[in-house]
């Protein structure tokens, strides 16, 4: 076992937590101190390793999430808007680093995270990907260099289990288009279109979303002009690129005072 960081994984049996106890598990700059699942779920009082397929080793479910997080350092939490601030609350108790990758939070949720970042540390991302944060950066310059001409639109598909739409990711990118702009994204932001919506408002950003099969994540920004158009594209295809972004930010957190940062802090790319 490393002797780095203890790292307890929320949801230990969603699609994110058993990528994240993986990347955890193979990393030699961290150790799993717990794997944390809701009450009731069959693999509570399991040992992880055996519930995910493999061999054993030694950490066991609970639903008991205050006494895992009293002896981690970080909280590695892809779940739910409601459970992600019950466990920023336990977070903040125990001065722990929460690492949130959890999307569908609304701007409510997102405000009653203050509180737990006056404590700790909290790293929240809709998407933890190098790729996709390179790629906010990238919208903002386009979209600044750009006049409402260009039709931005924002295109995303994800698997058929997806609860949430626009995606996190989808909504990164249209509020770094609006930067760009200079405008606020809830000022012009158009999603859901059905029906007789009427013709496209200029200086809109629209929002698509695309649910099927078993599609990791795949978006674009479209930049569409009378005669020209522009499309910047993230596709990813393998979740141990969120798992592995996460654990830079549970690692550049240990590091930080308290307060509430994103992805683009944790790269250096802000
Ligand atoms: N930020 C990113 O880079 C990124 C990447 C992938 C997914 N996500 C987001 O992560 C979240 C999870 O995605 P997923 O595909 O793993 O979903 P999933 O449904 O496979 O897993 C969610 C898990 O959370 C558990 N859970 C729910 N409430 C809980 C509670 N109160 N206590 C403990 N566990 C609880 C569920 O039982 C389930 O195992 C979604 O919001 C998704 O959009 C973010
Ligand atoms: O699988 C998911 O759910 C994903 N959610 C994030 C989002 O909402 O953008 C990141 C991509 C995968």
């Amino acid at each position: 076992m490393s002797n780095g960081p203890g790292i307890v994984i929320t949801g230990a049996s969603g699609r994110m937590g058993q990528m994240l106890i993986k990347t955890v598990l193979d990393s030699d700059r961290a150790h799993l101190a717990g794997a944390i699942e809701r009450q009731g779920h069959d693999w509570v009082g399991r040992d992880v390793g055996e519930a995910m397929g493999g061999t054993a080793n030694g950490v066991i479910v609970t639903d008991d999430a205050l006494e895992a997080i009293s002896k981690a350092q970080v909280v590695i939490d892809f779940t739910a808007p409601a459970a992600t601030l019950a466990f920023a609350a336990l977070c903040a108790q125990a001065r722990a680093v929460h690492v949130i990758g959890t999307t569908g939070m609304t701007d409510d949720d997102i405000a009653n995270l203050e509180p737990a970042s006056r404590h700790a540390v909290i790293v929240r991302a809709g998407n933890m990907s190098l790729g996709v944060n390179l790629l906010t950066q990238l919208t903002k310059k386009v979209a600044a260099a750009l006049d409402e001409d260009f039709d931005i639109e924002v295109i995303e598909a994800h698997h058929h289990h997806k609860v949430d739409a626009p995606s996190g990711t989808a909504l990164m990118l249209g509020e770094a288009a609006a930067e760009g702009r200079g405008v606020a994204l809830k000022d012009v932001s158009d999603s859901g279109r059905d029906g007789i919506t009427g013709a496209r408002r200029r200086g809109d950003i629209g929002f698509s979303a695309i649910r099927g099969g078993d599609i990791v994540g795949e978006h674009d920004v479209l930049f569409a002009a009378p005669g020209e158009r522009i499309v910047l594209r993230h596709m990813a295809t393998d979740r141990g690129i969120f798992a592995r972004g996460a654990l830079k930010a549970a690692l550049w957190g240990l590091d930080q005072s308290p307060g509430h940062y994103d992805m683009l802090d944790v790269l250096g790319l802000s």
